[in-house]
């Protein structure tokens, strides 16, 4: 496939999904490995292209895949808009943690909020924030996003939402993009992570996702942090992150020391098994002579009769 206007050759390997605005391809290039997206209209592909090239510079920290190229192509006869980007060679968040367990999950969660911190502080709002749009590439494992179509600056109306991700459909705000809207979502990724399913919102959103930060014993750890996450009580994403790092730093801390004093009981546990045993050697060493004293003075005296 040749770029229309800058000339650039791209062969395409196969298609690597399909989203609203296009089908995003593998293919090579002079620049190695990419992605490709070949849209149905240029407005969605030039907006998509302006978020990309705003994450490049968002304090050159790696916010999304890297924008490489943008072009049209003549397909059939027919003009079409692409764009070129990183490559993210990864695995779905769901599949890492089936294979590297749930432990994995708060880890992705304070790089996730790293990165929104960002991304806010630059004056943008992700807007569509779902594990379908995360990636995990790596060792070292990193969480990285996909799918900036739905990033919009701070204080507009929030351009693209899914549902479960979303703060409005629980009844628990607006969608006015402000740095909560993300952390909403990102409060209720966590919680899909662990819960493993969506589920339904019910009569009372609130009270619903309540319940379930009770219920299910791999969250309630988490629930404080994880209310503060959907009523929006943190200020920014940096406080949501300072705030699980120190809950993480704190429950490891609690380990450790629940491990150590483990430790020494066991020991003395063993200490005490082993002072045990002689004596209970002892006493079925006593039983068993006295068995055999008496066996054999009822023998002498059976003898002594006949
Ligand atoms: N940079 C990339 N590296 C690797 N795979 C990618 C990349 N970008 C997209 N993909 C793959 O292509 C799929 C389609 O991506 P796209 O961003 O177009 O839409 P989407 O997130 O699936 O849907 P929508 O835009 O409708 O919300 C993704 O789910 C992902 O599997």
């Amino acid at each position: 496939m040749l770029g229309k206007w800058n000339r650039n050759v791209y062969h395409i390997l196969k298609p690597l999904g399909r989203g609203a605005t296009g089908v995003v391809y593998l293919a090579d290039s002079k620049h190695g490995k990419v992605a490709l997206k070949i849209g149905h209209n240029s407005m969605s592909i030039t907006s998509e292209v302006n978020v990309l090239k705003h994450f490049g510079k968002v304090q050159g920290q790696i916010l999304g895949p890297s924008f490489i190229d943008t072009d049209d192509c003549i397909v059939q006869g027919q003009k079409h808009p692409f764009y070129v980007m990183e490559y993210l060679q990864g695995v779905p968040v769901f599949d890492h943690l089936k294979e590297h367990g749930n432990e994995w999950a708060p880890v992705f969660m304070v790089q996730l909020l790293g990165d929104l911190s960002r991304l806010h502080r630059a004056g943008w709002v992700f807007g569509d924030l779902k594990p379908e749009n995360l990636l995990i590439t790596g060792p070292p494992y990193r969480v990285r996003w996909l799918d900036v179509g739905g990033t919009t600056i701070k204080g507009r109306a929030i351009k693209e939402y899914t549902e479960f991700y979303d703060r409005g459909y629980w009844g628990m705000g607006d969608r006015k993009a402000d740095e909560q809207y993300d952390l909403f979502a990102a409060g209720m990724i966590f919680i899909h992570l662990i819960e493993k399913k969506r589920f339904e919102k019910g009569n009372d959103g609130k009270q619903t996702l309540m319940t379930c930060l009770e219920r299910n014993e791999q969250l309630r750890p988490y629930r404080h942090w994880l209310k503060k996450m959907v009523q929006g009580s943190f200020q920014d994403a940096e406080a949501a992150r300072t705030d699980l790092m120190k809950f993480i730093a704190k429950r490891e801390d609690r380990h450790r020391k629940v491990d150590q004093s483990a430790r020494p009981k066991r020991r003395k546990k063993m200490r005490r098994k082993a002072q045990k045993q002689p004596a209970l050697v002892g006493i079925v060493d006593l039983v068993l002579v006295i068995a055999f004293l008496l066996i054999t003075s009822v023998l002498y005296l059976v003898g002594q009769m006949i």
